[in-house]
C-alpha cells in the first residue's frame, strides 16, 4: 500500500524535467479551445453564409462550430419566430439554406438604402435579435402598430423629407410614405379604428357572434377580412384573430431545379385555413421602384430571388387606391418561399385589417384541400408580356410560359 502510494510522486520526480510544464501547456490549449469554441457559437450565428464559410477555413474548432450553425440553420428558417420549425430540403445540390433576415410581421424600411441587419441565426437560445427586428410575439398587428410609433420616434424610418412632420399627423405622413394614397382608407367611416369592448370575442360556428370588429362572410368573399386589433379589450386568445397568433401549419422549404426554393404543406391542410402572412419591409413606392430596378438587373443574370410584392386594393368608393409595397427579399418570412403558379395556385390572398392597426396585413389562406408534401403557391398577378420576362415553371395546364412582373 505505502509502495503504491509514493508511486506517482516517485513518478513524477522521474519524469525529465518541463513535463510538468507540458502538460499545463495543454491544459492551456484545451481551456483555449474552449473560449475559442464558446466565442465562435456567439459570434458565428451573425454571420452570412460567406463569412462563416470563410471563418471555417481558420481553424478546425471554427469549422466544427460553423457546421453546427449551418445544419441548425437548414433545419429551421423560421427561427424561434414561429411555433414551429420550416426545415430545409435539398437533394438537387449542395445549398444547405437560404440566407435572409427573418421578420414574423409587417416592419417599416428604412428608405435610404439596401442595408440589411444582422440577426442571430444559429443553434443558442439566449442571443439577443438586434432592436431593428422585432422579436418574435404573438401580437403581430399590436407589433405593426407599436412598431410604426417606434421606429417613427426613432426616425428608422428616414426620407428626405422629414420637416413636413409638423404639417401633417405622424400616422397620416407615415401612410403616404408608404405609397398608401389616401389615409381615409383605414378610418373613412370611423369602422376598423376603435376596437371592441369584448372580454372574449366568441366563435359561433364560421361567426363571431357579436363582436363588431368581425367582418362576416361578405367582406371576405371580396378578399377583406377585419378582425379585433391592438385597440380592443379583448386578447390573443380572441376567437377573432385568427391571423395574429403565427404559422400552426407543418411546411417545409423545398429546392426545385427551375424555381429555386418553394414552400410545402408539411401536413393535410384543409380549404379555408389560415396559412401565413407575407410579411417583411414596408417600401414607399418610390424605394419599391428603386429597388424593383436593382432587383430585376440581378435576376436578369440569376443572381436573385426577389420578393418584392405590390398590393393594390381598390376602394368600394373607386375614388382611392390603397397601395403597399412589400419586399421580402432581405428581410421577410417563410412566405417568401412561396411561387407563382399561373392557374392560381391553391392560396388565397387577403387584406387583414385589425382594429386600432394602421395598415392592412397580407395573408394567405388555402383556398381548395391542400395534400401534405404538396406545394404552396399562388398567382403573382397578370401576365404581361415583356421581352424580358422570366421563364414560368409552374407546370399547370394554362401556363403562360412567362412570370408576371410589376411595372412599379
Ligand atoms: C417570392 S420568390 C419565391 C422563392 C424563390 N423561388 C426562391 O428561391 O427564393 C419569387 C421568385 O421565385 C422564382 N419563381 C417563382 N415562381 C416561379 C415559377 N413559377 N417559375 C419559375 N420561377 C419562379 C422567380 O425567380 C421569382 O422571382
Amino acid at each position: 500500500m505505502g509502495k503504491t502510494n509514493t508511486q506517482p510522486s516517485q513518478m513524477w520526480q522521474q519524469q525529465p524535467p518541463g513535463n510538468r510544464d507540458r502538460k499545463t501547456t495543454e491544459e492551456e490549449e484545451e481551456e483555449k479551445q474552449s473560449q475559442l469554441s464558446l466565442c465562435a457559437h456567439l459570434i458565428l450565428p451573425w454571420l452570412t453564409p460567406l463569412e462563416l464559410a470563410n471563418a471555417s477555413l481558420t481553424c478546425k474548432t471554427l469549422l466544427k462550430v460553423s457546421k453546427s450553425i449551418t445544419r441548425h440553420r437548414s433545419l429551421g428558417a423560421s427561427r424561434s419566430f414561429e411555433n414551429l420549425p420550416v426545415p430545409f430540403h435539398n437533394t438537387l445540390d449542395k445549398v444547405p439554406y437560404a440566407y435572409f433576415i427573418y421578420t414574423p410581421s409587417q416592419i417599416i424600411a428604412s428608405s435610404s438604402s439596401l442595408t440589411l441587419h444582422r440577426q442571430f441565426w444559429g443553434p443558442s437560445s439566449a442571443a439577443r435579435e438586434p432592436d431593428s427586428v422585432r422579436q418574435p410575439a404573438s401580437d403581430s398587428v399590436g407589433r405593426l402598430s407599436q412598431g410604426i410609433g417606434s421606429e417613427f420616434d426613432s426616425k428608422l424610418v428616414s426620407g428626405n423629407d422629414d420637416d413636413d412632420l409638423g404639417s401633417k399627423s405622424r400616422g397620416q405622413c407615415l401612410l403616404s410614405r408608404l405609397g398608401v394614397d389616401s389615409v381615409t382608407v383605414v378610418d373613412e367611416s370611423g369602422e376598423g379604428v376603435s376596437g371592441c369592448e369584448c372580454e372574449e370575442c366568441l366563435e359561433v360556428g364560421d361567426e363571431i357572434f357579436g363582436c363588431p370588429c368581425f367582418s362576416g362572410r361578405e367582406e371576405e368573399e371580396v378578399g377583406i377580412v377585419s378582425e379585433c386589433g391592438p385597440s380592443c379589450w379583448c386578447g390573443l386568445g380572441c376567437g377573432n384573430r385568427l391571423t395574429q397568433r403565427g404559422i400552426s401549419v407543418r411546411l417545409k422549404i423545398v429546392r426545385d431545379v427551375n424555381k429555386g426554393w418553394g414552400l410545402f404543406a408539411d401536413q393535410l391542410i384543409w380549404q379555408g385555413q389560415f396559412v401565413c402572412e407575407y410579411a417583411g419591409e414596408l417600401l414607399t413606392t418610390k424605394e419599391a421602384r428603386r429597388r424593383q430596378q436593382i432587383y430585376d438587373e440581378l435576376a436578369s443574370h440569376g443572381k436573385i430571388s426577389s420578393a418584392l410584392l405590390v398590393i393594390r386594393e381598390h376602394l368600394p368608393s373607386g375614388k382611392a387606391c390603397l397601395r403597399m409595397n412589400i419586399d421580402a427579399t432581405g428581410v421577410g418570412n417563410v412566405a417568401r418561399f412561396i411561387n407563382h403558379s399561373c392557374d392560381g395556385g391553391n392560396l388565397s390572398t387577403t387584406l387583414v385589417r385589425s382594429s386600432g392597426a394602421l395598415l392592412p396585413r397580407l395573408c394567405f389562406f388555402a383556398s381548395k384541400d391542400i395534400k401534405e408534401g404538396e406545394e404552396l403557391t399562388f398567382s403573382y398577378g397578370e401576365v404581361r408580356i415583356r421581352s424580358k420576362g422570366l421563364p414560368c415553371f409552374c407546370r399547370s395546364s394554362c401556363c403562360f410560359g412567362i412570370l408576371p412582373s410589376e411595372h412599379t
